[in-house]
């Protein structure tokens, strides 16, 4: 499934010029600049390989999507990458620090952050205090510090007006004394988005942005996590929405029975009929449905009686996302 077009992604508006992979486009393929490499990464449940990656780079300063049907592996492998869960075996970086065995308070501390596919927003707490719960390095923290009110009074009121700030950009400042129980679900994931950036990231892993989010709100989240780029941010999302993927992101990677399958930019891997037949379920002759197989026959585990689940899943996506 490699690509032999050049690297350079779409010049839709607002999108990246600037080549993002550096040869052959294909699974694994090289980056011109990485900020995540990922090598030889394998988590199993039980008897299930979850995630198997052999290579894997995030290119740095564009919006990345990780797509692929139920079961993937993608939040998983969202959990590795950001110390929520413990790999099998594999190594990775972040920005050129090895991330193995770090946990995930180290890792935000690094710049790299993420949100859940279920909010994590503390429900009996205000939005206010859940945003300054997102800042990091807080003085108040430290024992000797916390004894001398003057030097965390100061740094208590810059991170309240940081936070305001976002909440007004994520228009929730009018919530701010609001518990976080009381939100949407769509503001609970402006909430989780907004509490993120109070670390300054430079890396931003969202989990099923949209999932739970009316309409009127998708709009106002699409348009924030294209100005994270603007900032000059890196962002990996997971989404089932191939509309929102073909509208913000300027790279694809396609996971399926745990591996990557398939990268490139939105227009050439979202006309790839592998991927058209696992997403929209056209028939055609390659599908990801043969590479599943012949991940199946390697491992040896036996062919389920249906197609496959990605293209089971790929239907169901395709009738919700109608
Ligand atoms: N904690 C766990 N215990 C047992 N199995 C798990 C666990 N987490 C994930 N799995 C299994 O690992 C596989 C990959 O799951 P994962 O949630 O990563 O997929 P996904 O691509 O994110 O799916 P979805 O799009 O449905 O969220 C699935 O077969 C899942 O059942």
């Amino acid at each position: 499934m490699s690509d032999p077009r050049p690297a350079t992604p779409g010049t839709a508006t607002g999108r990246a010029t600037e080549p993002i992979a550096s040869g052959v486009i294909g699974p694994g393929c090289a980056k011109t600049d990485p900020i995540v490499i990922a090598d030889g990464i394998t988590r199993s449940f039980g008897g299930v390989t979850a995630v198997d990656v052999e290579h894997l780079e995030i290119p740095r300063g564009v919006i990345t999507a990780l797509i692929g049907p139920n079961g993937a592996g993608k939040t998983t492998l969202f959990n590795l990458l950001s110390g929520f869960d413990h790999p099998d075996s594999g190594e990775w970086s972040f920005d050129g620090t090895s991330l193995a065995g770090i946990p995930s308070f180290k890792v935000s501390r690094l710049g790299q952050v993420r949100t859940f596919q279920l909010t994590k927003s503390l429900a009996m707490l205000s939005v206010l205090e859940n945003m300054k719960l997102g800042a990091r390095d807080q003085r108040g923290e430290s024992l000797w510090r916390a004894l001398f009110p003057p030097l965390w009074r100061a740094q208590e009121r810059a991170i309240e007006e940081k936070a305001m700030g976002l909440l007004e950009t994520f228009l929730l400042d009018g919530k701010r004394d609001d518990y976080a129980a009381s939100l949407s679900g769509g503001q609970r994931k402006l909430l989780e988005m907004a509490r993120a950036l109070m670390s300054d990231p430079q890396f931003v892993m969202l989990d099923e942005p949209m999932a739970g989010v009316n309409p009127a709100l998708t709009q106002s989240l699409l348009g924030h996590i294209v100005r994270l780029r603007e900032q000059g941010m890196t962002v990996l999302f997971v989404e089932h929405d191939m509309h929102m993927v073909q509208a913000i992101a300027d790279w694809v990677v396609v996971m399926a029975e745990g591996r990557v399958v398939a990268e490139g930019v939105p227009a050439v891997v979202m006309n790839d009929p592998a991927v058209v037949d696992a997403y929209l379920g056209s028939n055609r002759d390659r599908d990801l449905g043969e590479l599943v197989a012949e991940i199946r026959a390697e491992r040896g585990v036996p062919r389920p009686a249906a197609t496959g689940a990605v293209r089971a899943t790929a239907h169901a996506t395709h009738e919700e996302d109608r």
